[in-house]
Order: C-alpha cells, then sequence, then structure tokens
C-alpha cells in the first residue's frame, strides 16, 4: 500500500513537470511556426520517462561572458539529437518572473537530457540574481559551468561566483572558455587556462583535473564553424557527464527524520511524526533523539506507520510515525531528529551565507546591527539566535546589515540543534519573513 502511494505520487510530480515545461515552449514554437521544432518538442517529450538520473546544473561567470549564449547553444545542439526543446536566447534572458518563498527572482529553469542523464540548468538575468538565487536556493547547482571569455579572462565576478559556489556546496565545475573566435592570439588561451586552474586551486576546486572546454557559444548558437561550435558542445556536455557526479540518492544516506509531531498512543507508548529527510529506517532499528539542547536520548523504534499504515521500513519522502520505546512524550520536541546512532551533532554556533529581504518582499523596512536576535526556522526548530560579525570584520559595533543585503555572519542558537552545512533556514521576526539562506560551516 505504502509503495503504491509514493510511486503514484512520484507519477503524479512527473506529469506536472512535464506539462509545465512544454507549454510555452509550444506556444513559442508556434510563433516560430516550425513544424521540425515541433516534431522535435513531440519526440522529446514522449521520451521523458524519469529513466535517467536527474542532475541540477548552471550557468555561473562575470557578465557578458556568454552564459545565456552558452545556455541557448546547448538547447539547440540536445534539440538536434532530440534530448531538448531549443530555446533561443531570447526565450531564456526574458524567463517570466518566478515567486519562491515571497521572493521574487527571475531565472530560467531549462530543462535537457544528454544520452546519460537529465539536467535542470539554471541561467540568471544579472549578477545580482545569482547571489540571491544560490544563496537562497533558487539556483540549487549539484554543479556548475564557468564561463569564462578569452577575449577577458577571468574578472571579479568569475572570482565572486567560483566562491560561492564553493560556499553553497558546489562540487565541481567545468571550466568553458568562450568567445575563443574572436581572439587572434592563441597563446591567450593557454593564459587563461593557466588562470583558471589556479583559481579553481584557491578556491578549493580540483584546479589541475577540472576539465577545461574552448569554443565559441555563439558559433555553436548560429551553426558556424563546427570545430569551435557544435563540436566543443558535444565536449562540454560530455566532461559535464563525467565529471559532475550524481548526487546521491538521499536513500542511500543514513536515516533523519526531523520531528514535526509527538502524541502518545494508550497501552504502546511515545510515537513522532515527520517527514523523512534521507535514509531508509527498519522496524527494530535503534536511534537518537537529538537537538533542542539535551543529550541524545536512545531509543528503539518498534512499529512504523507510513501513509496510516503500519509497515517495516520508512524511507526519505515518506511522511512517517515512529513509535519509540520507553520515551516519555514530554521528552520529544519538536524540532528534535531521529537519527542513526552518531550520525549527527547538535551545534550551538555556525557561520551562515544569508540574503535579508526588502520591504517589498516582505521584510524589513530599516537595517539591523550586530546581536540582532530573530528565530530561526530550521527544519522543523524554532529557536531564537543571535547574529554577529564574524571573526576579522573591522569595525563589528558599527556595521549595519540593510535590507536586500547578502550577508556572511555567525549565527548562534539559543539551544543546540542538528545544523548541517549546505542547510536551509530561514529567520523571522514578528510574524514576518526578515532573512533566508543557508548554513555554511559548523563552529561550535
Ligand atoms: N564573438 C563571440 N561573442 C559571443 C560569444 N558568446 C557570446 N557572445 C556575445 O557576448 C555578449 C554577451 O553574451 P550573453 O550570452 O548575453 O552573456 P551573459 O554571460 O549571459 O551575460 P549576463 O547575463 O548579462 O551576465 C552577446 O553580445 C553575445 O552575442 C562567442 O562565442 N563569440
Ligand atoms: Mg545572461
Amino acid at each position: 500500500m505504502a509503495t503504491f502511494s509514493r510511486v503514484f505520487w512520484q507519477t503524479s510530480r512527473t506529469v506536472l513537470r512535464y506539462q509545465k515545461s512544454v507549454n510555452p515552449v509550444q506556444q513559442a514554437l508556434g510563433v516560430q511556426g516550425s513544424s521540425r521544432y515541433v516534431n522535435s518538442v513531440r519526440s522529446y517529450a514522449a521520451v521523458y520517462q524519469r529513466d535517467k538520473p536527474h542532475v541540477n546544473i548552471g550557468t555561473i561567470g562575470h557578465v557578458d561572458h556568454g552564459k545565456t549564449t552558452l545556455t541557448a547553444a546547448i538547447t539547440k545542439r540536445q534539440a538536434e539529437k532530440g534530448l531538448a526543446n531549443f530555446l533561443d536566447y531570447g526565450s531564456i534572458d526574458k524567463a517570466p518572473e518566478e515567486r519562491k518563498r515571497g521572493i521574487t527572482i527571475a531565472t530560467a529553469h531549462i530543462e535537457y537530457a544528454t544520452g546519460a542523464r537529465h539536467y535542470s540548468h539554471v541561467d540568471c538575468p544579472g549578477h545580482a540574481d545569482y547571489i540571491k538565487n544560490m544563496i537562497t536556493g533558487t539556483a540549487n547547482m549539484d554543479g556548475a559551468i564557468i564561463v569564462v571569455a578569452a577575449s577577458d579572462g577571468q574578472m571579479p565576478q568569475t572570482r565572486e561566483h567560483l566562491l560561492l559556489a564553493r560556499q553553497v556546496g558546489v562540487q565541481k565545475i567545468v571550466v568553458f572558455v568562450n568567445k575563443v573566435d574572436a581572439i587572434e592570439d592563441k597563446e591567450m588561451l593557454e593564459l587563461v587556462e593557466m588562470e583558471m586552474r589556479e583559481l579553481l586551486s584557491t578556491y578549493g576546486f580540483e584546479g589541475d583535473e577540472t576539465p577545461i572546454i574552448m569554443g565559441s557559444a555563439l558559433c555553436a548558437l548560429e551553426g558556424r564553424q563546427p570545430d569551435i561550435g557544435e563540436k566543443k558542445i558535444d565536449e562540454l556536455l560530455e566532461a559535464v557527464d563525467t565529471w559532475i557526479p550524481t548526487p546521491k540518492r538521499e536513500t542511500e544516506k543514513p536515516f533523519l527524520m526531523a520531528v514535526e509531531d509527538v502524541f502518545s498512543i494508550a497501552g504502546r507508548g511515545t510515537v513522532c511524526s515527520g517527514r523523512v529527510e534521507r535514509g531508509v529506517l527498519k522496524k527494530d532499528s535503534e536511534v537518537e533523539l537529538v537537538g533542542k539542547g539535551v543529550a541524545p536520548i536512545k531509543t528503539k523504534v518498534t512499529d512504523i506507520e507510513t501513509f496510516k499504515k503500519s509497515c517495516d521500513e520508512s524511507r526519505a519522502g515518506d511522511n512517517s510515525g515512529l513509535l519509540l520505546r520507553g520515551v516519555k512524550r514530554e521528552d520529544v520536541k519538536r524540532g528534535m531528529v531521529v537519527a542513526i546512532p552518531g550520525s549527527v551533532k547538535a551545534s550551538k554556533k555556525f557561520m551562515v551565507s544569508m540574503y535579508v529581504l526588502t520591504k517589498e518582499e516582505g521584510g524589513r523596512h530599516t537595517g539591523f546591527a550586530e546581536n540582532y536576535r530573530p528565530q530561526m526556522f530550521i527544519r522543523t526548530a524554532d529557536e531564537s539566535t543571535s547574529l554577529s560579525w564574524p571573526e576579522g570584520t573591522e569595525n563589528p559595533h558599527e556595521k549595519m546589515v540593510m535590507p536586500g543585503d547578502n550577508v556572511e555572519m555567525v549565527c548562534e542558537l539559543h539551544a543546540p540543534h542538528v545544523v548541517e552545512a549546505g542547510q536551509r533556514f530561514n529567520m523571522r521576526e514578528g510574524g514576518r519573513t526578515v532573512a533566508t539562506g543557508l548554513v555554511t560551516q559548523i563552529l561550535e
């Protein structure tokens, strides 16, 4: 029964995605009136079966280096192979505004496949949007393509995006050195490559091994000079396929469920329920309740209910109730997590990277200074926190954070909780969301 529900749920989600991604494209193609593309839409859609591993990627890099042109070129090349819908430059750059968590962000989410995998690709229209999208999770990337124009070499935003990619947990990057058609002196290419490898290493990526592809997105898009055009798009996607790993499925990680609700069943004991974040738990497994500032409570799960039916296991994505042996109801609090013993630890102090909402986005009207104390919402926990500047900040007592800012700060919780690098949170104050961000580093 549980399995059936899960399959059904996934299938209906696929259908939703499919409809969402195809309709606007078909409209756009209708305007162009090209039956060839309409056919390619049909054949692509027909093979979309969620049968390939899914990976989230995106183009990052300095303004005007060719991120959007490259994105368009990729869809063109993959459309020729029946693996994408061709999206021209204009339809990517003028993506409709998207509302997510009350923040307005303009991003294009583009879908295509290779022989090996299925991709969702983000391209943002401007530098500020990149920063915001990466921090708020709209651009949730497993890996990225950094675009650097051969004519300019690395520029300030090349470095800034690379640093941010590192902070938000992107592990692997592929480099596309673009605009190769526009340079006379081929020695420039060697120089750009050397600089990029060095820069990647500086930010903790594997500079020496990272694939660097040199070509021209514009040539690929316009169907000129195939050896620096479409051939390089093929090489780029080959590098993306092999260098950027498929993210580990959540079921392969140690079990973790954040407690949303606690209740007792007469004659049986205490049950806690929530949505399973990762892993698989079998009945009669030993677990630990961690968080809310108390020492870990060891217990055993003697029964599992998923989708309101008793079953032998609980897996990532399920809404489960776990019957805990020998635990009193008042010992379990919302915000704690149920985890495999020893797999998680509660922390009190950590670094965060966050975006402070503007008045228009429903945030504060004024700035705040150090020692601001909002409520932090992380997983199911809701804990008061205090914010301070990282060590080494100049004049920390005078520094203000203004609505619309992206900042890195140190966050100290009133009571320790299970917090992990890469985890997202919201901060609220007096009923409004004031900031959103992610944990970058655990300090204590
Ligand atoms: N010569 C040449 N020009 C290119 C190439 N790729 C892109 N361009 C041009 O460079 C300019 C910027 O390209 P975009 O794709 O808009 O760059 P972007 O990185 O998306 O820019 P922002 O989104 O504004 O940061 C456009 O005029 C493109 O036509 C290329 O391979 N060769
Ligand atoms: Mg662009």
